[in-house]
């Protein structure tokens, strides 16, 4: 990696905001373990209705329970969306744009991490397809419904883990070349390469967007992890964020009225961080933009 993170930055950051957020509608993708949830937690708590875009209903029902008795909020719906199958995301969307007046945030949250070779029910390699394509194409959906509820926002979560990969512009679904930690390098170099070209396409529509490194979490994103990474993650696990202290940067992200000014940023620890050259590379980021519009048969200019 070609930049050197500082302890805080890694570890460390806490933020506090009393802003309510009554009368916004929220979806959040994967609310229902992890970041996403203590998301999903903290924004009910300041009155917003929730919608929790989940792939597995049973576990979202538990969360959505909890999220209710917890803040009082019994404005928390929700829906069924697996981000590996196109399908699905046309029928959460179309759903979406048919239910609700508005959507004031999008919170991209759902990832996997360095899972063996697989593919998502459209072909893709499953961790750019989940990552990057199904949230690409869950924005593009949704997008004239975000701009209809202007101001609002777009928030992806990305991850310092950006700078192991780079963009395999030709290679990209390809098995043979496949190397699970960079492949989650990859997904989540395009998340910030979205991010960037999100701004300057939504310039001056009132739609803004982030990206957002939430630091190192004790969720179940590790599941998959070698034996190398669960080496070093049990030297450094005592500096690593519980879920709640890993969600407050997405949750800046989604209230903080300064940020109304800015977008097309990468922030960690609630302030805007450093991501490498090739996150900031505005060349690569139209190619991917054209690749992703390619891959899933859109047109979005
Ligand atoms: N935990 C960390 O240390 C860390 C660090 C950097 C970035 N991140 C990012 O934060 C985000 C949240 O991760 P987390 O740590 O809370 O992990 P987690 O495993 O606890 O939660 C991930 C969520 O994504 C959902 N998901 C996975 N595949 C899906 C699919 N096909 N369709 C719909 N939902 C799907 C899961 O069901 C789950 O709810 C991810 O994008 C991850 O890359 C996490």
């Amino acid at each position: 990696m070609s930049n050197i993170y500082t302890l805080r930055e890694m570890f460390g950051g806490q933020w506090s905001s009393s802003k309510r957020l009554d009368g916004k509608t929220v979806i959040i993708t994967g609310a229902n373990t992890g970041i996403g949830k203590e998301t999903a937690r903290d924004l009910a708590g300041r009155g917003a209705r929730i919608i929790m875009a989940c792939r597995d209903l049973d576990k979202a029902e538990g969360a959505q329970k909890e999220i209710m008795e917890d803040s009082g909020n019994q404005n928390i719906v929700i829906r069924k969306l697996d981000l590996s199958d196109t399908k699905s995301i046309r029928e959460f969307a179309e759903a979406i744009n048919n239910e609700e007046r508005a959507v004031h945030v999008l919170i991209n949250n759902a990832g996997i991490m360095m899972c063996p070779y697989s593919k998502t029910a459209d072909g893709f390699e499953m961790q750019f397809g989940v990552n990057h394509l199904g949230h690409f194409l869950l924005t593009f959906l949704l997008i004239d419904l975000l701009k209809r509820s202007a101001p609002s926002r777009i928030i992806i979560l990305s991850s310092m883990a950006h700078g192991w990969g780079t963009i395999a512009l030709d290679d990209i679904n390809s098995e043979r070349n496949y190397h699970s930690r960079r492949a989650y390098g990859q997904s989540k170099l395009a998340n910030i390469l979205f991010t960037r070209s999100l701004a300057k396409k939504l310039k001056d529509t009132g739609v803004t967007a982030y990206a957002v490194h939430p630091g190192i979490v004790r969720t179940k994103l590790k599941r998959h992890m070698n034996l190398g990474l669960l080496i070093m993650w049990k030297i450094v696990r005592p500096f690593t964020k519980t879920p709640v202290q890993g969600a407050q940067t997405t949750i800046f992200c989604a209230v903080e009225p300064e940020l109304d000014k800015e977008s097309g940023g990468y922030y960690s620890n609630c302030r805007p961080s450093r991501c490498t050259r090739a996150a900031r590379d505005d060349e690569m980021a139209e190619k991917l933009w054209e690749l992703s519009c390619k891959m899933l048969g859109i047109v979005w200019n």
